[in-house]
């Protein structure tokens, strides 16, 4: 053995801490990584990963060269981004009682700037835990309470679809977008109402839905823009981006007020509704206001590209939709249909509308051989981990079918998808997002069939979350009257 390699070795062995396992691990900074010089501050993020839109690719990049976890400062904050399976399953291990989640920046400073209280989303230790036990009970215990009020919403929403077919003559559907933001709004205002507050019904109440439909796409819009530059520097300097986001988020906060004080009035508001469920739990209407314009911000778009990335993998594929057609009516009861849950799984994988889920790190952790210290935010890449051929076969592909149980199974690893995440933090509309789409696809392929009128392949872009990177075009046709 050369000198060289002797002095290599120990140099390796000097850098290696025993752990609680007993195993030696490496030192957080032989983390391999980009390289990050202190003096470009910010401009670090930017020229390290690029373009917002393309961060997902960027990343997946730097996974190929640095393999399943790599190291760098993100706005100062040392981040490690996780692509290996049990990598990931390691950052819920660390969470800790009080999980905590990054936030995105230009809405932290927002909150701060202006000393605005917030819902689930930006809630943190015990008092997030107590609303979270609430809803938990609420949203995900027992959610049967929800189906037929949903399902209301999805009849609601094939309605429209025929009503629009009949007067403009029309297949392709052309604000199918925006028709899915008004559904996922909707189903969010029927839950805590607890009865269905159908559109058309009232044309103030109408119109301050679609006004919040806006301000909510615009909120993503912005604080996406906004990702690789600090908030307070562009607040400083004026910037015309900052400026918008700032009113945008101002007209939610008193969008949500006025749509919720016109929900509360309603006499129509029924026991079963989310609005009376959380009253009889003593929430005060100032936490209920907070609680509802977060779960409208969590749930709509989260939904709406869910379920528009599923409509168009069905009408892509005329031999699925056939498959999904007979599920259903093999399994009547909604819900049970195998296939078309699976259809939604194979969805979220390909297309994970959060496709990075954070953690800070809460105590001194072993991921894999390297050590974490406590504080570092943990990143799990579930585009890259969604895609990589060692997690499921012919990953590219959309095969529902690999998700039904007997199939001969092409996941090698289901953890390396997990669209809701998992742990105390994971998303508390799970049940209700599921549920939702499942209804909505169910009933569309009873009424209707589907054709992709898109050339070209649409790819996922980031818009904060992973949204189509072409409009999305389906010509629909009635099957029933
Ligand atoms: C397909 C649809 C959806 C997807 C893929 C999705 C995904 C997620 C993910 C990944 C998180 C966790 C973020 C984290 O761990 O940091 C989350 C959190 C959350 N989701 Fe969803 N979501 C969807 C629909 C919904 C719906 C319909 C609702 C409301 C009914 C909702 C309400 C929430 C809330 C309030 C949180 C924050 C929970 C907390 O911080 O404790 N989501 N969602």
């Amino acid at each position: 053995m050369s000198w060289k390699v002797l002095i290599q070795l120990r140099k390796f062995a000097t850098t290696q801490s025993a752990t609680k396992s007993g195993k030696k691990l490496l030192e957080f900074n032989q983390i391999p990584g980009p390289k990050y010089y202190p003096f470009l501050g910010p401009l670090n993020d930017v020229m390290t990963l690029g373009k917002n839109e393309k961060l997902h690719l960027t990343v997946d990049e730097m996974h190929k060269k640095y393999g399943g976890i790599f190291r760098m400062k993100i706005d100062s904050i040392d981040t490690v981004f996780l692509s290996s399976a049990d990598y990931i399953r390691s950052i819920f291990a660390y969470e800790g009682k009080y999980p905590k989640h990054p936030i995105p920046p230009a809405w932290m400073y927002f909150n701060q700037k202006y000393n605005i209280q917030r819902g689930l989303i930006f809630m943190n230790d015990e008092e997030w835990l107590n609303i979270r036990q609430v809803m938990n009970n609420f949203l995900l215990k027992d959610a049967e309470w929800s189906h037929k009020l949903i399902e209301m919403t999805c009849d609601n929403f094939t309605s429209k679809l025929k009503r629009i077919l009949d007067s403009e003559d029309a297949t392709v559907i052309e604000n199918l977008e925006d028709e899915l933001y008004l559904w996922s709004i909707y189903s969010i205002l029927n839950l805590m109402l607890g009865s269905s507050t159908s559109e058309q019904t009232d044309r103030e109440f109408d119109a301050k839905v679609w006004e919040f439909v806006n301000v909510v796409k615009k909120i993503f819009e912005t604080s996406s823009k906004l990702m690789s530059i600090p908030p307070r520097l562009a607040d400083k300097i004026n910037m015309k981006v900052y400026k918008e986001f700032e009113s945008y988020a101002h007209k939610s906060i008193t969008l949500s007020r006025s749509l919720i004080s016109i929900l509360s009035n309603d006499m129509q508001s029924s026991e079963n509704g989310l609005l009376r469920k959380m009253k009889s739990q003593n929430l005060s209407d100032e936490v209920i206001v907070r609680i509802f314009s977060d779960l409208i911000i969590a749930a709509g778009d989260t939904t709406v590209y869910t379920t528009l990335w599923l409509l168009h993998s069905i009408a892509k594929d005329a031999a699925l939709s056939t498959k999904l057609r007979k599920d259903i009516g093999d399994n009547p009861k909604s819900m049970e249909a195998p296939l078309v849950r699976a259809a939604l799984r194979e969805t979220l994988r390909l297309y994970p509308v959060a496709p990075f889920i954070g953690r800070f790190i809460d105590t001194d952790a072993e991921i894999g051989n390297y050590s974490i210290p406590k504080g570092v935010l943990a990143l799990a890449s579930l585009y890259t981990s969604s895609r990589d051929p060692a997690n499921f076969t012919d990953p590219l592909k959309f095969i529902p079918e690999r998700w039904l149980r007997d199939e001969n199974r092409q996941v090698m690893n289901p953890h390396a998808s997990m669209p809701f995440a998992i742990g105390a933090r994971s998303c508390v509309g799970k049940k209700i997002a599921s549920y939702q789409i499942h209804s909505l696809i169910t009933k569309i392929l009873q009424q209707f069939t589907l054709e992709s009128k898109n050339k070209e392949d649409v790819k996922l872009k980031l818009h904060l979350i992973g949204v189509p990177d072409k409009k999305i075009q389906i010509a629909f046709r009635k099957t029933l009257p």
